[in-house]
């Protein structure tokens, strides 16, 4: 395409891990990043908005998006021409809701359009994974929905999760950051046989729990043992936000990804007061959070028209 071609595309944020799923499964949130890609005659430059703009690379060979955007040409053995990135940024950085996935994500798939999408999306959701290292945060980000990953035969197996309608995500987003890198640092490179067990029937009853939204199953699903247990002390009032979401009506709390946003499941009865428990627990010891329910992102990364 010539200079001055643009797109735009829109990422939703991901929520991964569910609990017992880690690093396999996760879901595309109501919240999103815009990224404008416009090819450019002069340098390569990156202009972020929004409310932690300054926490994003500006030197643009740094920055993620501009990474993937380079990666799609390199993968077609082309070299990138200058770009114009323009990032809107709603998703906050670091936080447990996929910020990374959405730079991944757009870039890729703009550089997909910019280029005349010689990748099918199955080609970029391959680049994505590779490129994030785990599919649970790409894989809805790119395709919208719940979604569980599995290496299959020939590549990834993506199968999608049915959310049954009456189950609301509450993500409590506090101040403070947590790289998923310092998160994954504190796991274990081994674990117990009863551990694994105790989490591949929890992955299970969440499954059904999810697409039944029967409350006893999603109770007792919302457990893990793999992650959770070694990453709690990471983030100030965990113990204390569970019980409050869990006493306002929430059938159970999770970590966000690597966190620390923290995740309430609820029905739609409940979501509000699980919202208010959640705001006052951190607010009680000092942590400052921004508590919301969301919903299912069905779509997933789209195009948005000028
Ligand atoms: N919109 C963006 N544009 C460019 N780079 C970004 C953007 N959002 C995030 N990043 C990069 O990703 C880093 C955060 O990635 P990290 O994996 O630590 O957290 P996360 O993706 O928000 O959380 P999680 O993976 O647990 O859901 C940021 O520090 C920044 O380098
Ligand atoms: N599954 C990943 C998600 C965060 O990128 C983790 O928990 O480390």
């Amino acid at each position: 395409m010539s200079v001055n071609s643009s797109v735009t595309v829109t990422v939703p944020a991901t929520t991964a891990n569910l609990g017992a799923g880690f690093d396999c499964i996760g879901a595309a949130l109501t919240l999103h990043n815009n990224f404008k890609l416009t090819l450019v005659d002069g340098e390569t430059q990156i202009i972020v908005t929004g409310s932690e703009a300054a926490r994003v690379d500006n030197i643009y060979k740094d920055n993620l998006l501009y990474c993937a955007y380079v990666k799609l040409y390199e993968h077609l053995g082309q070299t990138p021409s200058p770009v114009k990135m323009e990032i809107g940024l709603g998703v906050p950085l670091a936080r447990g809701l996929g910020s990374s996935a959405t730079a991944i994500v757009g870039g890729l798939v703009g550089a997909n359009i910019l280029a005349g999408e010689p990748l099918t999306q199955s080609q970029v959701m391959d680049l994505a994974i590779s490129m994030e290292g785990h599919p649970d945060n790409v894989v809805p980000a790119l395709i919208g929905g719940c979604r569980l990953a599995a290496t299959g035969v020939n590549g990834w197996e993506i199968c999608d999760i049915p959310w049954h309608e009456s189950i609301v995500p509450v993500v409590a987003i506090p101040d403070f950051e947590l790289s998923t890198k310092e998160a994954r640092r504190v796991l274990p490179t081994e674990v117990s046989r009863a551990d694994a067990i105790f989490n591949i029937s929890h992955l299970g009853l969440l499954l059904r729990g999810l697409e039944t939204g029967k409350t006893s199953w999603l109770q007792a699903a919302l457990q893990d043992k793999l992650h959770q247990p070694y990453r709690k002390s990471l983030i100030n009032g965990y113990d204390a936000v569970s019980a409050a979401a869990i006493n306002a009506g929430a059938y159970g709390m999770v970590i966000s990804g690597a966190g620390p946003t923290l995740l309430a499941l609820t029905d739609t009865s409940h979501s509000l007061d699980v919202v208010a428990a959640m705001a006052t627990a951190w607010k009680e010891i000092g942590v400052a959070a921004q508590v919301r329910a969301l919903n299912i992102d069905n779509d997933g990364a789209r195009v948005i028209k000028d």
